[in-house]
């Protein structure tokens, strides 16, 4: 029996926890917090997340104020906008929504950013809190994911855990947070020799690389905790036909639908061996949202 490690499900347990601590400080006499949402450029991935987000934030009780600007907005205008956001008393949080077009430089964006209200966790300020096991904001996503393992009584404690990605945004900071709860830490690339071999010795396997159905079933040690990080649209239906060999229903909607979204994870194959493991959708990515609600919330405390 496979445990469905269910992501809206846990992401509402978060929201509503989130909500109660809005409605708390409203109760006391406080302003609601407020998240500003910047979004540069006509990304149509990006606005559908930012939507999800504003959503979230109406659902919690969180004002959201929304910045769109155009593709081409010099890199000047992007950073005059967020120094304006730091010092504005009204605002607790900013997230700026990547990726950016083309011709901006995210990482000069996010290092000026007040790590104060860096709610996702990717200034260099929070970054360094996280390496020092120090409180700070967190990645919302490996710190929504660590929320869902203990959620379901899942202890890393001296588990061998693997990470398939290094990005400064996931497979960085979910290491560090499974070592932070006693793992033994493997971070693997695009580089590892004999990706599988290591992934079958992983009790807690994620995947967060971005590339549609890299990880088999085969690669799966039976009854691992399989967290899936990876949000991809096929649109090859010669791709689909690989990775979907044993999810005829996921083929049968590309087929149909001309396109389809997956993990990073070949679920139907994956389910079958592993003990635990997330879908896609309906797993990591509504956490992530809950994750940046929880985390507005601390920025404004
Ligand atoms: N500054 C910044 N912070 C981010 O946190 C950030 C970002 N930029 N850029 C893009 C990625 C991606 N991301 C997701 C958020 C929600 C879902 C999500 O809600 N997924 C749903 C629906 C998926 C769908 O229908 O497209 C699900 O998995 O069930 C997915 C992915 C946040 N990101
Ligand atoms: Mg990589």
């Amino acid at each position: 029996m496979t445990l469905i490690l269910d992501g809206k499900a846990h992401a509402e347990r978060m929201l509503a926890e989130v909500a109660a601590g809005v409605a708390d400080r409203i109760a006391r006499g406080h302003r609601p917090p407020c998240l500003a949402v910047v979004l540069v450029g006509e990304d149509p991935a990006s606005h559908v997340y930012v939507r999800g987000k504003v959503a979230d934030c109406a659902r919690t009780g969180i004002r959201s104020v929304e910045h769109r600007l155009p593709a081409e907005t010099p890199q000047a205008d992007l950073e005059a906008l967020v120094r304006t956001l730091n010092t504005d008393p009204a605002v607790d949080g900013i997230l700026v929504q990547l990726p950016l077009p083309a011709g901006l430089d995210a990482k000069r964006v996010l290092h000026l950013l007040d790590p104060a209200k860096d709610v996702d966790g990717f200034h260099p300020v929070n970054q360094g809190l996280l390496l020092e096991g120090l409180p700070g904001l967190r990645p919302c996503t490996p710190s929504a994911c660590m929320s869902l393992l203990k959620a379901h009584g899942i202890d890393p404690k001296g588990t061998r855990a693997v990470v398939l990605g290094r990005s400064e945004i996931v497979g960085k900071p979910m290491a560090l947070m499974l070592l932070e709860a006693h793992a033994t830490v493997t971070i693997a690339h695009s580089r590892t020799r004999d990706l599988p071999g290591l992934c079958r010795e992983a009790d807690i396997l994620v995947a967060a690389v971005g590339r549609p159905g890299m990880v088999e079933g085969s690669w799966v040690k039976p009854g691992a905790v399989v967290i899936d990080v990876g949000i991809n649209r096929v649109e090859d239906v010669a791709l689909g036909e690989r990775i979907f060999a044993a999810d005829p229903a996921r083929l049968a909607t590309l087929k149909a639908k001309g396109g389809v979204l997956c993990g990073d994870v070949r679920y139907a194959e994956a389910a079958l061996v592993a003990g635990a493991i997330t879908p896609v959708p309906g797993g990591v990515g509504l956490l992530t949202r809950a994750g940046l609600m929880a985390n507005t919330l601390q920025a404004c405390r």
